[in-house]
């Protein structure tokens, strides 16, 4: 047996086909859906992470627009670039791009961003709705990898209800709001947030129906802690040096004899990655269109 790829390309672009109507519909009304952008420094993976976001956009049809300062930035600097995104009458929704070069205090800097343009559903306000909405009713934006694994889950019809998600990793953007939003009412999972200090970690993930690992770690999780048929999905990121290619590659947080033994594997690149980039869109889409309602 070989588990069922969830394919996140796909299903990426099946999502971003759906969005492509609610833009034209917006901009038919008036509303041209913006984002911005704000990254700080010259590290090359945000940046090619950043160039990706601006061509996600020109491919739907959102306008984007870009704020780069260099890593000699000042925290009023920074400031003054989230304040200058918060009155721009074009930018409909924006991210700061994390990590910020050290020195900076992220969480302060999230907490300037005006939560009715928080792209990324981070700003305390929109992470305080997502504790408030237990039964999913606030219109807020929801943080875009968990809203991408929960959205992947759904598509591939893999039962969320009742089931027990052990998620590994407690970060601010995946671990820990992801146990939020698989525990509200309509997805109703059971939710074991694991971490460094968690004592057997195979055992927890072995009772696991959904495991979602975002540490870092590459291939962390092994074929021996899965229970057959269990839905696997790879969020970490690692970059090493391949010394076939010569090049670098990217490595995930699970094994990939895991695929012999799971029901559904995310492949990473190519699953979780890309439905966060999707969630960024769909997030900036529902934004634009709030901005619509209130006028
Ligand atoms: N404010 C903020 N919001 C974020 O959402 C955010 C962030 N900061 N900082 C960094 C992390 C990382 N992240 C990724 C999104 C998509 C891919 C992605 O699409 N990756 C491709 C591969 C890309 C490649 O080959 O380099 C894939 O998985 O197929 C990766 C990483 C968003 N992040």
């Amino acid at each position: 047996m070989t588990a069922i790829t969830l394919d996140g390309v796909a299903t990426a672009s099946a999502i971003k086909g759906e969005l492509a109507d609610r833009i034209a519909a917006l901009r038919s009304d008036g509303v041209v859906p913006g984002l911005g952008t704000l990254l700080v420094g010259d590290d090359p993976g945000s940046r090619s992470y950043v160039a990706g976001k601006h061509r996600d956009c020109a491919e739907v049809g959102i306008e984007s627009i870009r704020v780069d300062l260099p890593s000699s930035a000042t925290t009023a600097d920074v400031k003054r670039a989230i304040a200058d995104l918060n009155s721009a009458r074009e930018v409909t929704g924006y991210i700061i791009q994390l990590p910020l070069p050290a020195g900076h205090n992220e969480n302060a800097m999230l907490e300037l961003i005006d939560p009715a343009k928080d792209a990324d559903g981070l700003h305390p306000t929109n992470l305080g709705r997502l504790v408030l909405g237990v039964d999913g009713a606030m219109d807020s934006p929801l943080p875009c990898t968990p809203a991408g694994i929960v959205e992947i889950l759904r598509r591939y019809d893999v039962p969320m209800q009742g089931r027990h998600v052990v998620v590994v990793g407690r970060g601010l953007t995946v671990g820990r709001p992801l146990g939020l939003l698989f525990t509200r009412k309509g997805i109703d999972a059971t939710v074991t947030l694991t971490h460094s200090r968690t004592v057997d970690l195979a055992a927890e993930v072995r009772r696991a129906d959904i495991v979602v690992a975002a540490v870092g770690v590459p291939h962390l999780i092994k074929p021996d802690w899965i229970k057959p048929g269990a839905a696997v999905l790879d969020v970490g990121i690692t970059r090493v040096h391949d010394e076939e290619t010569g090049k670098g590659k990217l490595t995930g947080d699970i094994d990939p004899a895991v695929a012999a033994v799971a029901g559904h594997l995310s492949p990473n690149p190519g699953g979780v990655g890309p439905m966060t980039r999707a969630m960024l869109l769909s997030n900036v889409v529902q934004a634009a269109e709030r901005r619509l309602r209130s006028h």
